[in-house]
């Protein structure tokens, strides 16, 4: 499908002169949804390409530098982007380090755990918002992976306020973007005001944290590294004067490092925590579900155990089904994008594609195929088992790597998303300590759940995820 993107000037006043910039801003757009075509281009590349670049940011730090400032999510293909990208992956995000991280995460477990309890001791019939509870202790979590340990509450609260104001603004940050920068500044002048100061707030509270770890002179041997050591050790290439070829490195600036901790943040948190809500709502849905979960967990866990430790989830196969059906049902993530650019060449149904044309990929239409699932609308986790015909099916197979692809929530390709194995850990562990602590039930009328999604930045539950909860263990990690 091609299109030029529509965006209706909303004000009488300035309307013609919004039409001019709004016809400026818009760029063709094609979708994808068939998945052979998005394993062709995600993959493989286009004929002339890697068809691996984003369209322009919109990012705030990008948006605010004067597009100086690049994160992994806004770096153009090339040399800057590999070197934040092997940066990320070899360390913190390394699947095989991801151990350090334990205290971190048993510390946010508790904090939850306690977290719900408090709330269902001070309610009548154990009723709690789980929403509010789970996006925190996934922030909390992501801040010690981030800044290391010891980042007081208070601060954690502001950064996760100041991290939920950047996400509201977001969709009002196309108008900046480069060929319209200064004079949507004029016309927009409250929504930049405010955009500038969100900036200047997040980089009053994250640059103390910055110069605290770049002052500090030993790590003990046990502490992980956080994420921002390993940027602030960091040398990027600087592009040659002649060419692209890098000549030399520098380091990270100041801003540049808040933009990357913010992208850190925000990629680490929101996604993960709107999917365990998604995992949740089916858990308290099908009360059958949640009794199979819990008995394959009793089934490998002592009765005596503190939690569900880390070792034993990979035996936990119905658990983990449950995490992939709903990755498979409800990605996060609503669309990945792709930019042609002049070397990529691409053509589409026999057409040519001219360069500049934004290519969406909606992960949610990919895992709908009917050529791909049986029945692929319904939450059926055993289709991840043996025999249930997506058997042994792993994420990165089912992303392309086994020749096709069947879904794709953490998108596909060279830019697919670093961070699926922590995202995955983290789901996996917390569900299973949850279903472990509580019997989750549905609450009546309003509150019930509602499985409706609402796509915004994030796909989230249009209706926050509420429970009554009723504790199986007490004086454990809950009492
Ligand atoms: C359930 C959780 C998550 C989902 C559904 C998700 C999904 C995605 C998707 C769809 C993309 C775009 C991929 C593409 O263009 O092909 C992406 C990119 C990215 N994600 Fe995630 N993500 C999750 C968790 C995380 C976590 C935990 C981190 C880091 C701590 C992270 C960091 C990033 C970064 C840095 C990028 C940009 C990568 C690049 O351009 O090279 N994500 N993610």
């Amino acid at each position: 499908i091609l299109w030029r993107s529509p965006r209706a000037p909303s004000s009488k006043a300035l309307g013609a002169l919004r039409s001019a910039l709004v016809r400026l801003l818009s760029q063709p757009v094609v979708v994808v949804r068939d998945r052979m075509t998005a394993h062709h281009l995600l993959v493989r590349g286009s004929i002339g390409g890697s068809f691996s670049d984003r369209p322009t940011s919109t990012v705030a730090s990008f948006v605010v530098t004067g597009q100086r400032f690049h994160n992994l999510n806004s770096a153009p293909y090339g040399p800057l982007w590999r070197a934040m990208r092997r940066n990320i992956t070899s360390d913190v995000l390394n699947p095989l380090r991801l151990h350090r991280f334990r205290p971190a995460r048993r510390r946010a477990l508790l904090g939850l755990v306690a977290d719900l309890s408090q709330q269902r001791k001070s309610s009548p019939n154990g009723l709690v918002l789980a929403a509010e509870s789970i996006r925190s202790a996934m922030f909390g979590l992501i801040v010690s992976m981030c800044f290391g340990d010891g980042v007081d509450e208070a601060r954690i609260r502001a950064m996760a306020d100041a991290q939920n104001d950047l996400i509201q603004v977001f969709p009002g940050m196309p108008i900046f973007s480069k060929h319209a920068g200064s004079i949507s500044r004029i016309m927009y002048r409250k929504r930049w005001n405010k955009l500038l100061a969100l900036r200047q707030k997040q980089e009053e509270m994250y640059l103390p944290l910055i110069d605290a770890r770049r002052s500090r002179r030993h790590r003990s041997a046990s502490e992980p590294p956080a994420y921002v050591d390993t940027l602030i050790g960091l040398g990027v290439p600087v592009p040659g004067e002649h060419s692209q070829v890098p000549s030399s490195r520098r380091a990270l600036k100041d801003g540049e490092l808040v933009g990357m901790c913010t992208e850190f943040l925000g990629a680490g948190s929101e996604a993960v925590a709107a999917e365990l809500q998604w995992i949740m709502a089916y858990i308290v849905k099908r009360p059958d579900m949640q009794e199979a979960v819990r008995r394959e967990i009793d089934a490998v866990v002592g009765a005596d155990a503190e939690e569900v430790s880390e070792e034993v989830l990979g035996k936990l196969e119905y658990l983990n089904a449950v995490v992939l059906e709903a990755l498979r049902l409800h990605p996060t993530v609503p669309s990945v994008f792709r930019q042609v650019t002049e070397s990529d060449h691409l053509i589409l149904d026999g057409r040519p594609i001219p360069a500049g044309t934004v290519v969406v990929f909606p992960p949610w239409s990919v895992a709908r195929d009917k050529t791909a699932w049986a029945d692929p609308d319904e939450f059926k986790p055993e289709r991840f088992l043996a025999g249930g015909g997506g058997q042994s099916l792993s994420l990165l197979a089912a992303a392309g790597s086994a020749g096709e692809i069947r879904m794709m929530p953490f998108g596909a390709g060279r830019r697919m998303c670093p961070g699926m194995g922590v995202a995955v850990l983290h789901l996996v562990y917390f569900m299973a300590n949850l279903v472990r602590e509580f019997e989750w039930r549905e609450a009546d009328g309003e509150l019930a759940v509602d499985l409706k999604p609402q796509v915004a930045f994030f796909t989230v539950m249009g209706r926050p995820l509420r429970a009554r909860l009723v504790l199986r263990r007490e004086d454990k990690l809950g009492g």
